[in-house]
């Protein structure tokens, strides 16, 4: 695997190395030890998630508050989809910034994403298979969230917000600037 920094601190890009042959492809989709020793960072993931959506589908942007924040390594198995993070750590050099990378089945791009960042995902292919790793559990009580929209991040999605599909609970989330308030 081939490990690269984005610019946000504490926020990689993960390339697996793919091996094809008549039969398919191989890879390993994660390595702890090379992920440690690449990055110097010690993960210990306890829940794997997956997800299922359409085209035009908008999740996000989510994260866990306090002792319940989760690092995610996020990947997709079927599909496309525009992936973006948030550094909302009060006091982080990159505070406030956001990465967007395409993630695919075809490249099998990976990103970690540190606890501490809010992360949503849009949908670009029909019937996507989206899954990720997290290093704590979920607990509803902590979850929280930004706008997708949100005027200050100034997230460009690509897509109009008239063609977006999203939940209930996304389309009424704070605020950027209201978390710090
Ligand atoms: C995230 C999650 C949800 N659920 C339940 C709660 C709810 O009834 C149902 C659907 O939850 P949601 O609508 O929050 O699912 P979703 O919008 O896909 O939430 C996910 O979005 C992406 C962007 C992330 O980064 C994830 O961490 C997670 O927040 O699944 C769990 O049981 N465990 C979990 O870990």
């Amino acid at each position: 695997m081939t490990i690269t920094p984005t610019p946000l601190k504490d926020c990689y890009i993960i390339q697996p190395q793919i091996f094809e042959d008549e039969r398919g492809y191989f890879f390993e989709s994660f390595n702890q030890r090379d992920f440690e020793e690449q990055t110097g960072i010690r993960v210990d993931f306890v829940q794997d998630n997956q997800s299922q959506s359409s085209k035009g589908v908008l999740r996000g942007l989510h994260f866990q508050k306090g002792a319940f924040a989760q690092a995610k390594l996020v990947r997709v198995v079927k599909g496309k989809v525009l992936d973006v993070c948030v550094d909302i750590r009060k006091g982080s050099p990159t505070f406030g910034q956001h990465f967007s990378v395409v993630l695919d089945d075809i490249e099998h791009k990976q990103l970690y994403i540190p606890r501490g960042f809010a992360h949503g995902f849009l949908v670009l292919e029909n019937d996507t298979i989206f899954t990720y790793k997290c290093d704590n559990y979920y607990n509803s009580a902590s979850e929280s969230g930004i706008i997708f929209n949100d005027r200050t991040l100034n997230i460009d999605w690509g897509m109009p917000d008239s063609q977006l599909i999203i939940s209930e609970k996304d389309q009424n989330l704070p605020l950027f600037d209201t978390l710090y308030m």
